[in-house]
């Protein structure tokens, strides 16, 4: 269990209460993600999808099977009456396969969105708890390829992959031995038939790509970085003439995937046109084995039909398999990327000593000292940084021996030059990161005890580059909230002092503010952010650089803006102004 500091409900905003967590909601990592732990939560209905599929691939080949009996037989001008078992044998088989199909179709998809919805949902959780430090070095783009295009993959893997094989595996198995038991040199030429098409071409393909398959994924996710990158910096690109050198590079990495495509592509025509010739073999040796059985006594004629055409049957059901065995080849490269984000190091680590105890031990209610209250009750803790050292990407140091103390209600400035580390202190006080060498404490409480997402809900951060969403104003200041009313971001607006302007708008608190807040003007984006800021029920305000970019009358007035709306909070500004009257200042190196 971990102890947590979190605003009351009974009394929001007047006392803290500590609240304890299960590990168990805690997201885990650690296990790679492989097909076996995919499948395992939805196995019960995969299961019953294969059974589906094998019903329905079952009646298929029954109906190609009793239908060439029942030709044969026919021809002979037996009494109807004996044809009537393979009359209704050919109808059910006919009516049963569309109905199986379409359950396996059903049940199989509905097994794959669950288990895509699980990866998706853990993933995700992952993501909660990596962001921002611990995605360091991936590249956005790659990001987003991995959570889209490679978890999309998930789900190919059990609609194309997994049930054809499993389907395919029951059905071969079980022709192989009705038309070997009738015939067995042509039973064993359709095994060997199958074993080719289902896994002599798949070797065969993986040799001729040369893991083309496998390098589609990385390609195309270098492809879509290469682009966002371009875009992003399309403007300083075209200053700079700079265009062409970087339109040149993602057109050699254009040319890989295409070359990678195409070798995949040809690969696929080959593993098409063995398939066919397996079929023709299995075919022929089932006609001329059959036919020697014939003459020889050993197996009644009007079956010599069923012998040659079951083949045919079967291997409508086995030539998906190369398809499916090169979408292994891809899939298994998307599992893998899959599983190095999932296995991303945690940039924080919740203490595993903080016990029930001391979250009974410190439990404080209105009767306990617990942190120092303005004059409205508002419970505001003193926090500090002792002797800290951390770093972001691998080993990399960002801050060596910082000590920082934020007291209760005060107004504090961290300056100094830049890459010193200020927005790291930053990260450091809400839990981005934790400490490599010494402590970030919260009333004395040091704050790997207390799980991020509570210790957010106290210390609230305005980073430099605060994003804002393609919505409305109103849809983005509810993010700081969900749930508050008009009035709520209304009173958030003025003490932003945007409210003013909102109200000129002819949509208000619904004008939508563009794609990074573009529609607004830099000032008006900053405010916005910091209404949302205000909207929660932080006590701890960290503005990191909020004045960047701005002119100096704007920026003294956001300032003076910013300290008498966080009224009796606590306040750190990071900053590079050298007017600081009436902030205690701490100097990076
Ligand atoms: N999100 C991040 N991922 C990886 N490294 C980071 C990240 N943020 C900061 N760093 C690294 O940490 C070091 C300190 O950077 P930081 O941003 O804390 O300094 P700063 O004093 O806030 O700089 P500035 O005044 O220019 O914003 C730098 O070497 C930087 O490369």
């Amino acid at each position: 269990m971990t102890v947590s500091a979190v605003p009351s409900d009974r009394h929001p905003g007047a006392g803290m209460v500590i609240s304890t967590v299960a590990p168990d909601r805690r997201p885990d990592s650690g296990a790679a993600i492989s097909v076996g732990s995919l499948i395992r939560p939805a196995a019960g209905r995969l299961s019953l999808a294969v059974l589906a599929g094998v019903g329905a691939a079952g009646a298929a080949v029954a109906l190609t099977a009793c239908s060439a009996w029942l030709i044969s037989r026919a021809a002979l001008h037996p009494p109807v009456l004996h044809l009537m078992v393979a009359i209704v044998a050919v109808r059910a088989c006919g009516l049963s396969r569309g109905v199986l199909r379409y359950l396996e179709r059903l049940v199989g998809h509905d097994a794959a969105f669950r288990i895509l919805t699980d990866v998706r949902v853990r993933l995700w959780t992952r993501l909660e708890r990596l962001a921002p430090a611990g995605l360091a070095d991936f590249r956005r783009a790659d990001l987003a390829r991995r959570l889209a295009a490679d978890v999309d993959a998930v789900l190919d893997l059990i609609t194309r992959v997994v049930l054809p094989y499993a389907v395919a595996g029951v059905i071969g198995l079980a022709s192989v031995l009705v038309v070997g038991v009738l015939v067995p040199v042509a039973g064993l030429a359709l095994a060997v038939a199958l074993l080719v098409v289902g896994a002599g071409v798949p070797v065969l393909q993986r040799a001729a790509a040369r893991r083309a398959d496998g390098r589609l994924a990385p390609l195309r996710a270098e492809l879509a970085t290469g682009v966002v990158d371009l875009l992003h910096g399309l403007p300083d690109l075209a200053a700079y003439g700079a265009t062409r050198d970087r339109l040149d590079r993602l057109a050699a990495v254009d040319a890989r995937l295409t070359d990678t495509s195409r070798r995949s592509a040809a690969t696929a025509g080959l593993g098409a046109a063995v398939t066919a010739l397996s079929t023709g073999a299995a075919v022929l040796a089932g006609l001329v084995a059959g036919a020697v059985a014939v003459r020889s006594g050993s197996l009644p004629g009007e079956l010599l039909a069923l012998i040659v055409l079951t083949p045919l049957a079967v291997f409508e059901i086995a030539a998906p398999l190369p398809t499916a065995a090169q979408r292994w080849a891809t899939a298994r490269v998307s599992l893998r990327r899959l599983t190095e984000l999932w296995q991303t190091p945690d940039p924080i680590h919740d203490d595993p000593s903080s016990t029930p105890t001391a979250a009974a031990a410190r439990k404080n209610d209105d009767a306990s000292p617990g942190p120092a209250r303005g004059n409205s009750g508002l419970a505001v803790p003193e926090m500090r940084v002792d002797g800290v050292t951390a770093g972001w990407v691998g080993g990399r140091t960002a801050i060596n021996g910082v000590d920082l103390v934020l007291p209760s209600g005060g107004r504090v400035a961290l300056v100094g030059p830049s890459g010193s580390g200020k927005s790291t202190v930053a990260a450091l006080l809400v839990r981005f990161l934790d400490p490599r060498e010494g402590r970030v404490t919260m009333d004395g409480r040091d704050l790997r005890e207390i799980p991020a997402d509570e210790v957010r809900r106290v210390v609230g951060y305005l980073p430099e580059d605060s994003s804002l969403f393609d919505t409305t104003i109103g849809d983005n200041l509810r993010i700081g909230r969900p749930g508050a009313s008009d009035t709520d971001l209304r009173e958030a607006l003025r003490q932003a002092r945007l409210l003013d302007w909102v109200e000129t708008l002819p949509d208000g608190l619904d004008t939508l503010v563009g794609e990074h807040g573009m529609a607004l003007s830099g000032g008006q984006r900053r405010r916005l952010a910091l209404a949302r800021l205000l909207l929660g029920d932080a006590r701890v305000l960290i503005f990191d650089e909020p004045t960047e970019h701005l002119d100096d009358e704007t920026a003294a007035a956001l300032t003076r803006d910013l300290m008498a709306a966080a009224g009796e909070r606590t306040v750190l500004l990071i900053t590079h102004r050298t007017d600081l009257t009436g902030l205690a200042v701490t100097r990076l190196r």
